[in-house]
Formats: C-alpha cells, sequence, structure tokens
C-alpha cells in the first residue's frame, strides 16, 4: 500500500511553509526531498512522522490514514523509524540496549522480532558494522558509530516507513560516502520505504529511486534522478541540480540558435522543458560543453582557472559578460585566453 500526502498544506501562524503537496510513495521506494534552505522538506518530513498536523489535506502511511481534518494519529503509534541529523543517542544507555528500546516498546514490532529479540539485535548489528561494539555507551563511540547505532536504532524494528533528516550532515566527507552506501545496502535488504531529506544534490542523486525538489513550499519536479538532471523543467531546477549553465539564444521550434554563436550553429532542444523555451534560455551542464582553442562555436574569454587535479574547472565569459559558463575540461588554457565553446549533448539517458 501507498504512503501518501493529499493536498498537505501547513501553515505557522499566517506563514505558508507547505502549500498543497500532493506525493505518492510506493511500498519499498527510495525517495530524497531535495531543495535549499527553508523551502519546507523538514515540514513536510514532520507532518509524515506526525510531530505536527497538517493545516489542511490527509496523509497515510501504507495505506492507513495518520492525519486528516478528524484525527491525529502521534509519532509512537505510526509504524515508522527515524534518523536525525543530530544522532539524539542516549546517553545513559549501551548500544545494544539502544536497539533493544525500539523492539520491545514500538507498537508495530513483529511478533517475530520480539521473539527473537537478542539474534535480531546481533543481526542489526552486523548489517552495521557495530558486531564487536554492543556494549559501548555513546560517549565512548565516533560520530561515524554513533550515526551507525542511530540508523540501526531507527531499523531494528522494522518499521514499514524510515524518515531521515539530513543523517549525513554531521560527518566529515569520506565516513559520508561510506555512510552513503550502508544506506544503499541496508536499503537493498530490508526493502524499507525511505524518505530522505538532504539539500546535497550529490547525495540525492546517488542513492534515490526518485527525487523531489522542493522550492518555497511547493514540489517544483519530482523524477527519477537521471530525469532530474538531464531534462530540468525549470530553471531552478536546471541550476540546483545539475549546476547547469543555461544559455540564452532563440528557440525555432525544437531547435535552437545559441546566443553570439557563429552562423549555422543550432543544437536540438527537443527534450528542453517549456518553461525554459519560453525564457529564451537551454540547460548546458558543466561536463557537456567542451572548449577548443579555434574551431567555430561560441567565442569565449576565460575569465576563471580552477586546477582540480584530474580536470580544470573554467568560467568562460562570453561577449563581454553578456553571460559566462562554467564547464571542465582535461586541457590547460590560460587566463584571458580566447576560446571557443561547443557542446556535445550526449546520448539520452
Ligand atoms: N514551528 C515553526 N514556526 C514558524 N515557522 C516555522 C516553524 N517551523 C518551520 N518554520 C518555517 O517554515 C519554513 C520551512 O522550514 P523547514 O524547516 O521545513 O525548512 P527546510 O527546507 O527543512 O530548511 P533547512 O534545510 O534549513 O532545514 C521556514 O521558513 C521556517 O522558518
Amino acid at each position: 500500500m501507498n504512503t501518501e500526502m493529499i493536498q498537505v498544506s501547513k501553515r505557522f501562524g499566517r506563514f505558508e511553509a507547505l502549500k498543497t503537496i500532493d506525493l505518492t510513495i510506493e511500498p519499498g521506494e527510495f525517495v530524497a526531498v531535495l531543495g535549499p534552505s527553508g523551502c519546507g522538506k523538514t515540514t513536510l518530513l514532520r507532518l509524515l512522522a506526525g510531530f505536527e498536523a497538517p493545516s489542511s489535506g490527509r496523509i497515510l502511511i501504507h495505506g492507513v490514514t495518520v492525519s486528516d481534518e478528524n484525527e491525529m494519529l502521534p509519532p509512537e503509534v505510526r509504524n515508522i523509524g527515524m534518523v536525525f541529523q543530530s544522532f539524539a543517542l542516549w546517553p545513559h544507555m549501551s548500544v545494544r540496549e539502544h536497539l533493544r528500546f525500539p523492539i520491545r516498546y514500538h507498537k508495530y514490532t513483529p511478533a517475530a522480532v520480539r521473539k527473537r529479540e537478542a539474534e535480531r539485535i546481533d543481526e542489526v548489528l552486523a548489517l552495521v558494522g557495530l558486531s564487536e561494539l554492543g556494549q559501548r555507551m555513546p560517549n565512548q563511540l565516533s560520530g561515524g558509530q554513533k550515526q551507525r547505532v542511530a540508523l540501526a536504532r531507527a531499523i531494528v524494528a522494522r518499521p514499514s516507513l524510515l524518515l531521515m533528516d539530513e543523517p549525513l550532515s554531521s560527518l566529515d566527507a569520506e565516513l559520508r560516502l561510506n555512510m552513503r552506501q550502508e544506506i544503499q545496502n541496508i536499503h537493498r535488504l530490508t526493502q524499507t520505504t525511505i524518505v530522505y531529506v538532504t539539500h546535497d544534490q550529490a547525495e540525492a542523486l546517488a542513492m534515490a529511486d526518485r527525487i523531489v525538489i522542493m522550492k518555497d513550499g511547493r514540489i517544483e519536479q519530482a523524477g527519477r534522478p537521471e530525469t532530474i538532471y538531464s531534462r530540468p523543467s525549470t530553471e531552478f531546477v536546471a541550476r540546483f541540480v545539475g549546476k547547469a549553465n543555461l544559455v540564452k539564444g532563440k528557440w525555432d521550434g525544437d531547435r535552437f540558435f545559441p546566443g553570439c554563436a557563429a552562423p549555422g550553429i543550432t543544437w536540438n532542444g527537443e527534450t528542453v522543458a517549456a518553461e525554459l523555451r519560453s525564457q529564451g534560455l537551454f540547460p548546458v551542464r558543466p561536463e557537456q560543453f567542451l572548449i577548443t582553442p579555434d574551431r567555430p562555436g561560441i567565442p569565449g574569454r576565460i575569465k576563471n582557472v580552477q586546477y582540480q587535479g584530474k580536470e580544470v574547472h573554467y568560467t568562460v565569459a562570453v561577449m563581454d559578460d553578456y553571460y559566462e559558463v562554467h564547464c571542465a575540461a582535461l586541457r590547460r588554457y590560460t587566463l584571458d585566453q580566447e576560446v571557443s565553446l561547443q557542446i556535445d549533448l550526449g546520448p539520452e539517458p
């Protein structure tokens, strides 16, 4: 059964934090909710968890109504697990005790799990790589280990819905990458439905089956990571997710004539969204630009160079700063060098 938000809104006083959200999540789906600070991601998650009541609309978790205009089930009777940015561990409980707690006290813990409590704890500790640390107290754990305990505690009672709010943002870069893999692993092995809030587009693209992009309390676009990345439907999504360059120019049907390009240069834009067309824009991701010293294309001048080891990142000004583009290349060009830009749109995913 699906988890659904139907016409859900949330006001804080006169401020509308969520504006008529409609979202359906399938069982076992991993959905990332992505957007800039203040767009309403956490509010959406808190409504699913039951920490807040919607101002209007209806919420169902796996087919069961948990909030509507008549009722509002509190978090402890929703069949959910939660992981937050702050690990929120209990200082007086060992790692094993953290896992024992939900097994004993969650209303929905399956009888089979309750019956083999010790085995289930061993199994989940192994899943998150903490088999040796069951007796440790939180103050004897590193940040990454604490986050694993928080994750283990959230899944040990087999919730039907796992809610995560920026769970990796307090970890350093390397640990974050490791934990991403662990979360993917857990998702693959448990098939739990996951709603994962983040403002980190790489995290969302890497892990989710579907990404919901939010802006100002609304869903701006929802789709598979490949679709969001390669076919943004609005200027906001193009910039926020793909770090796309929005080249100005003119449209004629599906052909795009980039501004300032050499005569005869047109691009095929049949997959470009209507909103971008109506604004005379064409989204080009940094890796789709090719910089050449001389071939005909869009003439530009190198304005900034950042050496990155594997490649070099460039900012190129087109027509005396009419617009500028960001792109990457293997070759070295020098500051102020006159170059030509071409695009390689590659195969559609
Ligand atoms: N209890 C509250 N009272 C008043 N306004 C609130 C309350 N909770 C959230 N808001 C406002 O609602 C908006 C959405 O907040 P929310 O926490 O959902 O954003 P977010 O996308 O999760 O942001 P961030 O990434 O910074 O955590 C913000 O403008 C916030 O100030």
